[in-house]
């Protein structure tokens, strides 16, 4: 997926100058909650001078970025840029990833989340993710939702209610209620997508971590997903990779755009450009680079 893109460094002068008037055809927000971001997000995630390598491979580096509670956040950039790695480090996921390792700091409420005396399961249990492909268990749909809730030890007075409330969270009870020992595999793309947002839901996190969640699915269970995303920012922090920029500017309050650069050995490291409301970003993007990645006219 690295260095099949354009480097955007290279970006040819007619784009215009940063911050010229220029027009943008993405359009905004016709399905957000139109909720203004505050000036500053809160930073219940903190990046400073985030690194990742894959072995001797620096994927990512220099990555400053916080983020808001209660918002949705796009990383956005062309292919290998690094959006994923980054997703993958605000919950610990790379440490699953052979040759990973993560340098700077990534900070959850203040606390150092790479810190040695810092429980994993707990940082995956109040930061949960939904990834690209719908990947419910081989269980019934009740078991997929009860499963994080069992795991992590939570002991529920009643799992009943925690399953009920987790499928009305992610808009999917009234389309299971009365299957729900059936197998996860009968439901369609869609479905499972939100059966997969439900089981993450239902372990009561505070951030839910999205990779490309609709790329698998239809416009219409995609905007099925996109209602629910921004239903969901009013309880949760959302933090999504996409590729689709219809998609940032509909549903987020704010948006990091992220390109790749070469150095003078030809490798190609991920960097973040620009990071500021997704209003700006698509309407007045500060970097050319921004500028051009926006308009199509790169990535
Ligand atoms: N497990 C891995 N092992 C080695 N290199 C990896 C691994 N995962 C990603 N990379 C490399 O790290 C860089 C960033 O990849 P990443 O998947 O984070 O980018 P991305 O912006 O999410 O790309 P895409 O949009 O294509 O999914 C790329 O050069 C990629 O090849």
């Amino acid at each position: 997926m690295t260095n099949v893109e354009p480097d955007l460094d290279t970006v040819p002068e007619t784009v215009g100058a940063p911050g010229a008037p220029h027009e943008i055809h993405v359009e905004l927000g016709d399905r957000t909650n139109h909720r203004a971001p505050s000036a500053e997000p809160d930073g219940v995630i903190e990046l400073r001078d985030l690194e990742v390598f894959y072995d001797k491979f620096r994927a990512v580096s220099g990555v400053n970025l916080v983020f808001g509670s209660k918002e949705i956040t796009a990383l956005i950039g062309p292919s290998g840029c690094g959006k994923s790695t980054v997703l993958r480090c605000l919950n610990r996921m790379n440490d699953l990833v052979p040759g990973a390792h993560v340098m700077g700091d990534v900070r959850f409420h203040g606390v150092d989340m790479y810190d040695a005396s810092v429980d994993v399961i707990e940082v995956r249990r109040r930061i949960g993710m939904v990834f690209q492909k719908p990947n419910p268990f081989p269980k019934s749909i009740y078991d997929n939702v009860a499963y994080g809730p069992r795991v992590t030890g939570m002991k529920p007075k009643n799992m009943d209610d925690v399953v009920e409330q987790a499928l009305h969270g992610a808009a999917l009870w009234d389309e299971v209620k009365d299957k729900l020992k059936q197998s996860a595999y009968g439901l369609s793309g869609g479905q499972q997508q939100r059966l997969c947002i439900a089981r993450t839901i239902a372990t009561s996190p505070e951030v839910i971590l999205m990779d490309e969640p609709c790329s698998a699915l239809d416009p219409i269970a995609t905007a099925k997903i996109e209602d629910l995303m921004v239903d969901l920012a009013k309880t949760y922090t959302i933090i999504i990779v996409t590729h689709n920029m219809q998609q940032a500017a509909r549903v987020s309050y704010r948006t990091a755009f992220f390109t790749a650069a070469a150095d003078e050995h030809g490798q190609r490291t991920g960097r973040l450009v620009e990071f500021d409301s997704t209003s700006k970003i698509f309407g007045n993007p500060s970097d050319k680079r921004t500028e051009a990645y926006i308009t199509g006219r790169f990535g």
